[in-house]
């Protein structure tokens, strides 16, 4: 059966999952907790030009950059995806990505909507999850909570927050921020049942397959 060799060369790559949602949503929350309680999930750390928060480490949160710096990457073919939000460029480092799927190892990307589309179509087989708030006005809510933004900037997020749930339909799965530590259960179990998925369609049986035939 020489599908198989194929099928497990298929199986030992590592699935990439990308993480969307509103401003405010959680995604930076939920990420983290996923970082501390399911460390087989490599996050891709983006490259930003947006100054850093209090409490934002260089390398943890974002590779900080200027923009001609941020330019630079993109002119150097460096970027998986990248992105204009509001006034600022995201990008994705696209050498961290490839090889770490290229190890076996399930990647996490938390990126917007715009970048999340170009990522789909580069890996169709990737699962896009859209974190969701219980609300709009929880949205507003946990904006306004956090602390980091000015007023302005929160109607602009907010405003940008309408437009990216109308891409919704682009997802494989919405998962409602209600609670961080039920969100990130739903996204473990998510991955979870890839694996079993592409388990299945791949199973890694070659040894006694090859036999039965
Ligand atoms: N396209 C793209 N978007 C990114 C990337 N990194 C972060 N983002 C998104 O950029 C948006 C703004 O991020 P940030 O300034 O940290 O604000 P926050 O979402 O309010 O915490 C969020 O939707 C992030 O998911 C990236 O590498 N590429
Ligand atoms: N499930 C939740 N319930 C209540 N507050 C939350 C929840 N998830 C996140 N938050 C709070 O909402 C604010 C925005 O979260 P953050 O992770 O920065 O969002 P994002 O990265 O999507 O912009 C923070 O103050 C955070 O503590």
């Amino acid at each position: 059966m020489t599908s198989n060799k194929v099928a497990a060369g298929v199986r030992t790559k590592g699935i990439l999952v990308v993480i969307s949602g509103p401003s405010g949503v959680g995604k930076g929350t939920v990420c983290s907790m996923l970082r501390q309680t399911a460390p087989e999930l490599v996050y891709s750390v983006s490259a930003t030009t947006r100054s850093p928060r209090a409490g934002e480490t260089e390398g943890v949160n974002y590779f900080f950059k200027t923009r001609e710096q941020f330019q630079q990457l993109i002119d150097n073919e460096e970027m998986l995806e990248w992105a204009e939000y509001v006034g600022n460029f995201y990008g994705t480092p696209r050498k961290f990505v490839e090889e770490t799927l290229e190890s076996g190892k399930d990647v996490i990307l938390e990126i917007e909507v715009q970048g999340a589309l170009k990522v789909k179509q580069k890996f169709p087989e990737g699962i896009f999850i859209f974190l969701m708030p219980p609300s709009l006005s929880e949205l507003q809510k946990r904006l306004v909570t956090r602390g980091t933004d000015s007023e302005e900037l929160i109607k602009s997020r907010l405003s940008v927050a309408r437009d990216e749930i109308k891409l919704l339909e682009h997802y494989n799965y919405a998962v409602v921020n209600d609670r961080v530590e039920s969100a990130c259960d739903k996204i473990r179990a998510i991955i979870t049942a890839e694996h079993c998925r592409r388990e299945r369609l791949f199973p890694n049986i070659s040894d006694w397959i090859a036999e039965v035939n």
